[in-house]
């Protein structure tokens, strides 16, 4: 299935700064609309229900699993987390170009499903930054933090299926890589759609 405008997924280990460059993204380019996913996860810091997440009881993310309601959901750091078909359809009628913030699963579950989503996968500089971040930005606790870089290697692992990988050092430098990205998609995408109209121009369709 081909998803009609363009579709990124942005994926990083807890602490790398994914949240922060996208926020940064969609403040340079209201082109760029998120999806908003669900989640059991308690909301952290100044989150607010129906911004950041949908926070759902699990008996409500049970439902939503067994009516089908997911384009894709995974079990990340001891909570879960999807993608409502409903959140995806909205911005598939407005032709927005979407940006998915999801783990390295729901990533790969996307590409399976709309093969030219765009995989971009978001590096800390070091092990030592990581730990840092996630201590000064102060949103979870001493045990929390731990489960995360526990669980950070295994993700990084997977930076390798990703399509592009960015190293979030110095944060504007990783904010024009992830803008040069997304401007090289809609090239690209403009390009196909215009070398299809020519096509069809030379072949008389309309
Ligand atoms: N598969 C999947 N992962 C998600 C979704 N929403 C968020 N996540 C991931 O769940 C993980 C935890 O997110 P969060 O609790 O906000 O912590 P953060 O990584 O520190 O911002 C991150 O890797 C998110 O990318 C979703 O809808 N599907
Ligand atoms: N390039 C960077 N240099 C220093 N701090 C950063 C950088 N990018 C993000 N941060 C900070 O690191 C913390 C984690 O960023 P965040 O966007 O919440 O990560 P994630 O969404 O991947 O968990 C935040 O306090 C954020 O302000």
């Amino acid at each position: 299935m081909e998803y009609p405008g363009n579709l990124f997924v942005v994926a990083a280990p807890s602490g790398a700064g994914k949240s922060s460059l996208v926020k940064a993204l969609m403040e340079l380019d209201s082109r760029v609309q998120p999806s908003v996913s669900h989640t059991t996860r308690a909301p952290r810091g100044q989150e607010v229900h129906g911004r950041e997440y949908y926070f759902v009881s699990q008996d409500t993310f049970d439902q939503m699993v067994l009516q089908g309601g997911f384009v894709e959901w995974a079990q990340v750091h001891g909570n879960r987390y999807g993608t409502s078909k409903q959140a995806l359809e909205q911005r598939i009628k407005q032709g927005a170009d979407v940006i998915l913030e999801i783990d390295y699963q729901g990533a790969i579950q996307v590409k399976r499903i709309f093969p030219n989503a765009v995989l971009v996968f978001i590096l800390p500089p070091s092990w030592e930054e990581l730990r840092s971040r996630l201590e000064r930005r102060a949103e979870d606790s001493a045990d929390v933090i731990e489960v995360r870089l526990q669980n950070a290697a295994n993700e990084m692992a997977h930076a390798k299926e990703f399509d592009f990988v960015i190293i979030n050092e110095l944060f504007e430098r990783a904010l024009f890589d992830l803008k040069a990205i997304v401007h090289a998609q809609r090239l690209k995408y403009a390009a196909q759609r215009n070398a299809r109209s020519d096509t069809f121009r030379a072949l008389n369709i309309t």
